[in-house]
């Protein structure tokens, strides 16, 4: 059963709390928050005080994505703010494996991104400590791009690499995904869809989860 994470970057921030509750009443599991600080990625989004503000207003899994250069400096700041899983990227930190140790002393479950050009085998060593890995199907930096195509082959290639070291390391795909693209993509091995501009940039939210919900379970 896939699972689906709305990426709040393309929601309403005026009002916020009125499409977070949308999408949990729409039965979503995660709600996926983007952390972006004009270095890493070319744009700026929320920080920890947005992901405090939201805590306790929803009973959904916090799932944040820091696209942030230096993101040992953030870790205990979003654990602190309710953070539930903590990914970074891959690309990000100088000593991944500290950061990786790092979420989870803070009691917080933790997951690795890749930018479309980064190689699954960067992950060989920390695989096994790994709760997610966030396999990104646009570059990073925005909600609205398209889907990169080669991203469905790394889906598979990911989903064998943890097969064959008999972990539970659960997929996430983030970028471009849609009604059109999302029974190729869950099929190819994904277990959690991100989808921002497909269900909030939408005349009717809850239909458009529903929508994608069905079409990603064919
Ligand atoms: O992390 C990111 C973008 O960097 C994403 O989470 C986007 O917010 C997804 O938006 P759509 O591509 O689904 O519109
Ligand atoms: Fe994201």
């Amino acid at each position: 059963m896939m699972k689906l994470a709305p990426s709040i970057l393309s929601a309403d921030f005026s009002n916020l709390l009125k499409d977070v509750k949308i999408v949990e009443e729409a039965g979503c599991e995660y709600l996926h928050i983007d952390v972006m600080d004009g270095h890493f990625v070319p744009n700026i989004t929320i920080g920890p005080l947005v992901v405090e503000s939201l805590k306790g207003k929803t009973d959904m899994i916090f799932d944040v994505h820091l696209m942030i250069e230096e993101p040992e400096k953030y870790i205990e700041g979003f654990s602190k703010a309710g953070a539930d899983i903590i990914t970074v990227h891959q690309e990000a930190p100088v000593h991944l494996h500290r950061v990786i140790q790092l979420i989870k002393a803070q009691g917080v479950k933790a997951g690795v991104s890749l930018n479309p050009a980064t190689p699954i085998s960067t992950l060989e060593y920390v695989l096994e400590d790994l709760d997610m890995v966030l396999l990104m199907s646009v570059n990073p930096g925005f909600g609205g791009q398209k889907y990169i195509p080669a991203m469905t082959e790394k889906i598979r290639k990911l989903k064998e690499m943890i097969a064959e070291k008999g972990l539970k390391v659960d997929i996430q795909v983030d970028g471009g995904i849609n009604p059109e693209n999302v029974r190729e993509i869950v099929s190819a091995g994904a277990d959690i869809i991100v989808a921002g501009s497909a269900i909030f940039k939408t005349e009717d939210v809850s239909k458009a989860v529903q929508n994608l919900r069905m079409k990603g379970e064919g």
